[in-house]
């Protein structure tokens, strides 16, 4: 699989009415020095993209040629758009669970795109998870502190039904199984943790489920529940390097308050290996030539040929 020494990697395209193209166009050449991309789009879409952004195609771009056409519209929802990254993905998927790759790392899509188009996930996520038929586990980050998120997609007012002992148990010994941190800091739902039962009680099945965890790696790896408003202080990041959040928000506002533009997305507890950007599509800096921060894709590059240098 590896040739020339340089792991290959599979990119998909992302909503190409975002800015995921020219992060790809302009990081192409610093990438190449340590793997092989090859980013699933077709000439046509290549040429459309390339031409908007006046931008050359390099020579050596090479590609899986993800069938479709459409007209580009920068920074809108679309319905084709949406259907596009969604295609341009599963033939990612497809090439890593071939072995024809050794990763994927993945732009950014456009949820609503992606319902217009009648895709019946809400992310990347839920596609891996149901494609493999695993507990995938998202989690988001950088060297300085990691989030992984119990509950994603879902609104708000689903989180607390959802949170129950047996598979936050699950979700803690996968996660411990695949970051194998000794110390991980385990966020309550409520505010002050419940202070013990004055303000909810979803912390009965969050501490139940510590134990179990815990009790399972005969260890004390997971610690809290954390009272959610002080688990990201100064202090407390001392004291943790790896959070499981209960839900989306909690655990990405810090970790985007902190660490937007290094922080990277890998898909945990999967056969394949799957890193990403932090951030959207960014449509309102969409083939403006605005300042776009490349470091996120570039991390999440760098992590894909780590996990893969982990797994040989
Ligand atoms: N990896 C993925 O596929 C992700 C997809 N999304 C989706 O993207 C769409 C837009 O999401 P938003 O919440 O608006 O978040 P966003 O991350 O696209 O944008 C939030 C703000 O950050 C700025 N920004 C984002 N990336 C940037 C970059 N690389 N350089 C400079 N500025 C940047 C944007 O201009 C905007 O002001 C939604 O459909 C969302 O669900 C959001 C996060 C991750
Ligand atoms: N906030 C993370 C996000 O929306 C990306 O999720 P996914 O597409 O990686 O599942």
């Amino acid at each position: 699989m590896i040739e020339n020494n340089k792991p290959k990697i599979a990119i998909s395209i992302g909503d190409l009415n975002g800015i995921g193209i020219e992060i790809a166009f302009k990081c192409h050449e610093e990438i190449s020095k340590i793997c092989q991309p090859i980013y699933c789009i077709n000439n046509k879409m290549l040429k459309r993209a390339a031409n908007e952004l006046k931008i050359e195609i390099p020579e050596d771009f090479e590609i899986f040629k993800t069938k479709g056409e459409f007209d580009l519209k920068p920074g809108t929802v679309s319905k084709k758009s949406g259907k596009y990254s969604f295609n341009s993905f599963m033939d990612a998927i497809n090439l890593a669970n071939l072995k024809e790759v050794d990763a994927i790392c993945t732009l950014p899509i456009n949820k609503e795109s992606w319902n217009k188009a009648d895709i019946k996930y809400k992310g990347h996520t839920e596609v891996l998870r149901d494609y493999f038929g695993k507990h995938a586990i998202m989690m988001l980050g950088c060297s300085e502190m990691f989030v992984a998120l119990f509950t994603e997609h879902i609104p708000l007012r689903k989180v607390a039904k959802k949170i129950n002992e047996e598979d936050l148990t699950q979700f803690l010994i996968d996660f411990y199984n695949n970051v194998k941190s000794e110390n991980i800091g385990v966020l309550g739902l409520n505010p002050h943790a419940s202070d013990n039962g004055v303000l909810g009680d979803e912390e009965v099945q969050i501490f139940k489920a510590i134990k179990k965890a815990n009790k399972h790696f005969e260890k004390n790896i997971f610690k809290g529940p954390l009272v959610p408003d002080t688990a990201f202080s100064p202090l407390s990041r001392k004291n943790f390097k790896y959070f499981v959040a209960m839900y989306h928000d909690q655990g990405l506002a810090p970790l985007k308050a902190l660490y937007f533009e290094e922080s990277i997305n890998v898909s945990l507890n999967l056969p394949i290996i799957r890193t990403s950007v932090d951030h959207g599509t960014a449509f309102n800096i969409a083939y403006k030539n605005e300042n776009i921060n490349t470091q996120s894709y570039i991390n999440a590059i760098k992590e894909a040929i780590n996990l893969i240098s982990m797994k040989k």
